[in-house]
């Protein structure tokens, strides 16, 4: 009937595929994914860069091919959700009575997924012809950092080959009336650090053990964040101007029973370690904080070894900072502008956004991306407790990128 197959329920039904690291159901995803697209008439093709973690490209053709093409992507991995903590399963996608639909990935970013979908299925029934080719991605490995998804996709042949002038990624809710938009990323780095010192009795107080030397340098790194907090609290910066240092865990001690009473604590430990979610925005400088890191929070001369995975470029390849334009001199800027106001929608000023998305890799191709996803007036929770996405906010999005869609696709301009 009607009722069970509606833009509704089909977002429903990917929202109830479990995606959540660590084992994300890649291969339930693409498939879904594969059927809708198919039952619109597109092409599809999958690619394996890496066993295990598939990319859907799904194509509308143009009819002018040598047109450079547009690329719309989403991921389709999600961060883990704690059942216990959510007050509706989190892959129930359950909707109340007042229209919030619960799942994990609701607005990061399942959302997008399937509006862009809608949106075609939408431009179809109205007989619409895009002049440009139309992909799109449906991408692994975004929430670990891209390392096996667009990381790899973006040096490819296959990708090249797309010829694609302009993409859209992710972006983030809006508590307002206005859509947000992004033109950069922060680039993330994951630094651990790790102490040595003599092991000793634990009722021995001595200089240079290793949980010591470790909580010196958490101590002079807090030391830092607050120095960038502190222009962040004091309004002269935004959170995506600034690089972040948060700490997200803390190792060491000597294994042990489970129970607190036959616990052994009187040993102190000969290693300690702890790891940092570091963001760094597109002006920093990683040089700076390179020596910092070698000089200051794990010097050699203090014992301590540090190990940075910088998950994803910070400069393209000239060596420009990873920043689309959002002014005149970027024309997809402005035909997305327009498309966004013609379908009622208000943009709020473009930004840069305090955390991640694939957005980087492609831009550091000197490609122009821009990071939206049409939630207005709702709470942000991406990677929180409760996600959800009201259903009147979903349908909004689809008339949205239906605008979009026409818009880009239609450009006949030769500006890639
Ligand atoms: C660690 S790479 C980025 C993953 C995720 N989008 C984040 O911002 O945390
Ligand atoms: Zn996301
Ligand atoms: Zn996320």
């Amino acid at each position: 009937s009607d009722d069970d197959d509606t833009p509704i329920v089909r977002f429903q039904e990917y929202l109830r595929i479990n995606t959540a690291h660590p084992n994300p159901n890649y291969a339930a995803a693409v498939s879904y994914l594969t059927s809708q697209a198919r039952s619109l008439q597109l092409q599809t093709t999958v690619f394996e860069f890496v066993q295990g973690k598939p990319l859907l490209l799904v194509t509308w053709p143009g009819s002018d091919p040598s047109l450079p093409s547009l690329l719309l992507n989403s991921h389709m991995d999600s961060v883990p959700a704690e059942p216990s903590k959510w007050i509706h399963p989190p892959f129930d996608a359950h909707k109340t009575d007042d229209g919030n639909i619960f799942a994990r990935g609701a607005q990061d970013d399942k959302s997008i997924a399937m509006q862009y979908l809608e949106a075609i299925r939408l431009l179809k029934s109205k007989s619409f012809h895009p002049l440009r080719t139309l992909h799109l991605s449906y991408v692994p490995d975004e929430e670990t950092g891209g390392l096996h998804g667009w990381q790899m996709f973006a040096k490819s042949k296959e990708f090249h080959s797309l010829n694609v002038g302009f993409m859209m990624d992710e972006g983030q809710a809006s508590l307002g009336d206005e859509f947000r938009v992004f033109y950069a990323d922060r680039t993330p780095w994951n630094l651990v650090i790790k102490a040595v010192g003599m092991p000793g009795h634990g009722s021995r107080m001595y200089d240079g053990g290793a949980m010591e030397n470790l909580m010196k340098s958490v101590e002079i790194m807090t030391r830092f964040r607050h120095t960038q907090f502190d222009l962040v609290k004091a309004g002269l910066a935004a959170h995506s101007e600034v690089i972040s240092v948060n700490p997200v865990y803390l190792k060491s001690g000597i294994p042990s029973s489970v129970s607190l009473t036959g616990f052994v604590m009187n040993v102190q430990p000969s290693e300690a370690e702890a790891g940092f979610d570091i963001r760094l925005p597109p002006t920093a400088d990683p040089d700076m904080v390179r020596k910092r890191i070698m000089d200051e929070w794990a010097p050699a001369h203090k014992n301590m070894t540090f190990q940075i995975v910088e998950k994803g470029p910070l400069r393209d390849y000239v060596g420009r900072p990873l920043m689309t334009p959002t002014d005149d001199s970027n024309p997809w800027w402005s035909i997305f502008k327009q498309a966004v106001t013609s379908a009622g929608g208000r943009l709020a000023k473009p930004e840069i956004l305090s955390s991640t998305t694939d957005a980087r890799y492609i831009r550091q191709l000197g490609i122009p991306v821009l990071g939206f996803s049409p939630m207005a007036n709702t709470p942000i929770l991406l990677h929180d407790h409760n996600e959800f996405l009201k259903d009147s906010v979903y349908l909004t999005g689809i008339k949205v990128y239906e605008s979009i869609i026409s818009s880009l696709s239609s450009y006949e301009g030769n500006s890639s």
